[in-house]
């Protein structure tokens, strides 16, 4: 077999010889004709929390991710063979926080942060806006819907990922906060033809916005209503645009088998149809609280 070029490493190496390498691995190969730097595992017997098999909504064999701050009590048992998994589950928070301090916020990120914290709502975190930044910038996003303004941190970080000719339009239920944000992008220099705000409640509203007109949907308003989001988000997009939900994590109630409360279920939902939908290309980033991102086809 021919060396092939590894763009990640910027190394040639050879692969597709060893015979650990699975065929699926081999066929990966010379498909995209670069070496696959990791196998994705099938166990399903690892002690820590991100697979919890006991979850009224786990699939078999199929992970169901677990929010930074929930650790199953299955966690702290130790089970032969898997150290290093557990290890890495043990470093996951550590790696977040640097995530979020890597970004770091200018003073208008920082003021509407704030003012989301004085009127008690959670903004994305530095992350998780990044991700949303860059996201919009790879896709050259003209047109982006958000549903959950808040007090404009989201929209901030939106809006500069997007085109310079660019509109944000942005939906709430609380025009005190779309206030807030307008004031913020005001600040961060937007000129106010780059963003449209419009009050009232997300399943009033996007009903009448137009189809296939949109390159991003950003959802991050009432958990609860996901599932109308996603309908609503597969309408708005045109194909190849992308649909993000923040929160998916529950702040860790997603994977606990405890909680049976209706908004988490109605997530749980959620990442089972968006994971299964064949109209679907999914990842689940874990930045901030779970932003579930997938790709229009
Ligand atoms: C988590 S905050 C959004 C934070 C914002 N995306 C950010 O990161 O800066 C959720 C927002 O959604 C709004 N909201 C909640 N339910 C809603 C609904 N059904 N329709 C419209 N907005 C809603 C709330 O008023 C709140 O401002």
């Amino acid at each position: 077999m021919p060396p092939h070029r590894d763009v990640a490493l910027g190394h040639t190496s050879s692969v597709g010889s060893s015979a650990q390498q699975g065929h699926h691995h081999i066929h990966l190969t010379r498909q995209i004709g670069i070496k696959v730097l990791g196998r994705a595992s099938t166990r399903t017997d690892r002690p820590f929390s991100w697979i919890n098999a006991r979850s009224p909504n786990a699939v078999p064999g199929r992970p169901v991710i677990c929010g930074r701050k929930y650790r199953h009590p299955a966690a702290t048992r130790p089970t032969a063979g898997a150290p290093k998994e557990a290890a890495i589950s043990e470093f996951g928070p550590a790696h977040a926080a640097l995530a979020d301090t890597y970004i770091g916020e200018d003073a208008v990120l920082t003021y509407a942060r704030a003012q989301a914290a004085r009127t008690g709502i959670r903004a994305i975190g530095p992350s998780g806006g990044a991700c949303l930044r860059l996201l919009a910038a790879a896709l050259d996003a003209k047109a982006v819907a958000e549903i959950g303004t808040g007090t404009g941190v989201s929209g901030l970080y939106l809006l500069r990922g997007m085109r310079s000719d660019g509109v944000l339009t942005t939906v709430d239920a609380e025009p005190v906060r779309q206030q807030l944000a307008r004031e913020a992008y005001h600040a961060a220099g937007f000129a106010p033809n780059r963003s449209r705000f419009i009050p009232g409640r997300a399943l009033e509203v996007l009903p009448r916005l137009a189809d296939r007109q949109y390159d991003l949907v950003f959802c991050d308003g009432d958990p609860a209503e996901s599932q109308e989001y996603l309908a609503e988000s597969l309408r708005l997009l045109r194909p190849g645009g992308m649909v993000c939900f923040e929160g998916v994590f529950q702040e860790g109630r997603l994977a606990d088998p405890d909680d049976g409360d209706p908004q988490t279920d109605a997530v749980r939902e959620l990442v089972r149809d968006i994971r299964e939908s064949d109209r679907l290309l999914p990842a689940l980033l874990p930045v901030s609280d779970g932003l579930l991102c997938a790709v229009k086809r």
